[in-house]
């Protein structure tokens, strides 16, 4: 079920896909996607595995392009400006804006303030040193992080528990001011009390950013998410507010899919 075409779009919608279609070598992976995701709001990408979630997700800042046998076509816009294409946004620049964490925590094995520091010191956003100080800290504070590691900063990123990795993760994620951020099941190597410190994060996240989770727990997406898409064999069979999925979808396969009837 399509969302809007492109001459009605929202006046807050952040991005948009339309007919998104993504080849690996000769196998169709997605079928042509068309979404959009709104400010300050969170996307659920929802679906049994290998209906092509997580393919669409990096659609969205061109990490397919590092795939050598992806081939994506269709439009994806950016605050209205396309991200593929000979006139698309520098995929450099596209990534510092729309952001991602993965499924599981992969720091960098260097200290924890510099896992921070990295995307501010490659992209050159900071001007002194004390500049860079607070970035680091409003991040981890943004992460829920600071409390448990202002006195270590100095201690290696990859030496602090799963849980905090994953928000140590989104830390540096958030370092260099994103205006998305992608997650592809950021809690799947997460135990409860972990997950629900992201899940707690996540919220907080959306009154700055725009949020799009792919996640295999549909709890999940209900507690998590304002907009519900799902998906099947590469395409979208439905999507609107989480509430309206969960609790009266109008396509029978959804419905087989959240009552656990297949998936
Ligand atoms: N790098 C790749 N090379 C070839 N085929 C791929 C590649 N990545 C994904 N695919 C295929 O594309 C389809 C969609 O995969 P994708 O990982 O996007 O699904 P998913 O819904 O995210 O699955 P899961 O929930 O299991 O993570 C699957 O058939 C998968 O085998």
């Amino acid at each position: 079920m399509p969302e809007a075409s492109a001459d009605t779009v929202a006046l807050d919608t952040k991005m948009t896909s339309r007919d998104v279609k993504v080849h690996y070598g000769d196998k169709l992976a997605l079928k042509g996607v068309d979404l959009e995701f709104r400010t300050n709001e969170v996307t659920a990408l929802i679906g049994p595995s290998g209906c092509g979630k997580s393919t669409f997700l990096r659609c969205l800042n061109r990490m397919n392009d590092t795939i050598g046998i992806a081939r994506v076509s269709g439009q994806v816009t950016l605050d209205n400006d396309h991200i593929y294409g000979p006139n698309g946004i520098d995929p450099v620049l596209l990534r510092m804006r729309v952001g991602m964490v993965f499924q599981k925590p992969n720091p960098f094995p260097k200290s924890l303030y510099d896992n921070v520091a990295f995307g501010p010191r490659i992209h050159g956003l900071y001007r002194d040193k004390d500049h860079l100080d607070e970035i680091v800290t409003k991040a981890l504070e943004k992460a829920g992080l600071w409390h448990e590691v202002k006195d270590r900063l100095y201690e290696k990123g990859t030496g602090i528990s799963g849980g905090q990795q994953q928000r140590l993760c989104i830390a540096r994620a958030i370092a260099v001011s994103p205006e998305v951020i992608l997650m592809d099941e950021p809690c799947s190597a997460l135990d409860p009390i972990a997950t629900a410190k992201v899940e707690e994060l996540i919220d907080e996240l959306r009154e700055n950013f725009t949020i799009v989770i792919v996640t295999h727990s549909m709890q999940q997406a209900a507690r998590v998410s304002q907009r519900t898409a799902f998906f099947h064999l590469g395409e979208v069979i439905e999507v609107g507010d989480t509430e309206q999925i969960f609790t009266a979808p109008t396509q029978q396969l959804t419905q087989g899919y959240i009552t656990g009837r297949f998936g």
